[in-house]
């Protein structure tokens, strides 16, 4: 969220407002940004899949417009939303960030799960209904722990093979049921590097919308153990001192902040901002 956006369900019957445009490509853009004229936009002749209002920017209602597929108009082109992290402004992000995973669930949620026939819209609630089963689809969120290991100047960074090459981040992994953030964090150590941790502090949280999950960052200190690898998870995992440290993860990551925070602290530099 920032002061200029806030997220509400709108009633897309009503007209006018802007556009955010979405297609398997990713997000319309042309130059004036990512944010359309929606009845202009609506002129063109989109061949729509599906459509949400959701939110407000500068008090301006914002919906979001799902292509059947990645149509060109002129002058526009279509970027993915890691761009958008990677370069684009915190609003926009932020906007698009929400507005992508509304349009997957919203995808992804098209017929029950239960019965198999199709969901509706529900009004003024961001949920899909299944009549027959008085089921309700609400928006996925996958809750992910995030974690620092630290031995005094040096802190543990790993690889996975999905990564951009050379670059180390801290571990993380996804909540199954069952467990509490700190049973996640422990085994996802566990399995990924045979470490032990303890003094496992909460540092603050994250929307990462690849595709929905709520990363939850933590700190932690080296109680033992050696490096075992994870095979297929893990590339390489090295202890790295933090005057010395490797490629590391986009500015607008909470692993970024994670390490760059215990850094300046270690070297009593100003610290950083989590970005939301
Ligand atoms: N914002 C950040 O700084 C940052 C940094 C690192 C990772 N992440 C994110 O954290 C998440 C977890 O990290 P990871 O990829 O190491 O996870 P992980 O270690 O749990 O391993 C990924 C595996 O988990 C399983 N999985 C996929 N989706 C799942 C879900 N919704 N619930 C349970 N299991 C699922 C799959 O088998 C997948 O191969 C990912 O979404 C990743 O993009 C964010
Ligand atoms: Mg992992
Ligand atoms: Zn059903």
């Amino acid at each position: 969220m920032s002061a200029r956006w806030t997220t509400a369900v709108l009633d897309t019957n009503v007209g006018g407002g802007l556009a955010v445009v979405r297609s398997a490509e990713g997000f319309m853009v042309d130059a004036n940004g990512a944010l359309f004229p929606r009845d202009w936009f609506k002129r063109q002749e989109p061949d729509i899949r599906f459509e949400h209002g959701i939110g407000h920017y500068d008090g301006q209602p914002v919906y979001l417009i799902e292509l059947h597929g990645a149509q060109a108009l002129p002058g526009c082109s279509w970027r993915g939303l890691r761009q958008f992290m990677l370069e684009g402004d915190a609003d926009t992000y932020t906007i698009l960030g929400y507005a992508a995973q509304i349009a997957t669930w919203a995808r992804e949620h098209r017929f029950c799960g239960a019965c198999g026939q199709p969901m509706r819209q529900v009004p003024r609630e961001r949920a899909m209904h299944c009549e027959p089963c008085d089921l309700r689809s609400y928006p996925r969120i996958s809750p992910s722990m995030i974690v620092l290991i630290t031995r005094g100047d040096e802190i543990l960074l790993a690889r996975s093979p999905r990564f951009v090459t050379g670059v180390y981040s801290t571990l993380a992994g996804f909540a199954e049921p069952g467990e509490s953030a700190e049973d996640c964090l422990v085994r996802e150590v566990r399995e990924e590097v045979a470490l032990e941790v303890r003094n496992i502090q909460y540092v603050g949280s994250q929307c990462w919308p690849f595709p929905h999950s709520m990363m939850l960052g933590f700190h932690a200190e080296y109680a033992g153990g050696e490096i075992v690898m994870q095979p297929d998870e893990i590339e390489d995992a090295q202890w790295f001192r933090v005057d010395a440290l490797p490629p590391l993860p986009a500015g607008r990551s909470i692993a970024r902040y994670l390490i760059d925070l215990y850094v300046a602290r270690y070297s009593g530099l100003a610290e950083p901002v989590l970005p939301r």
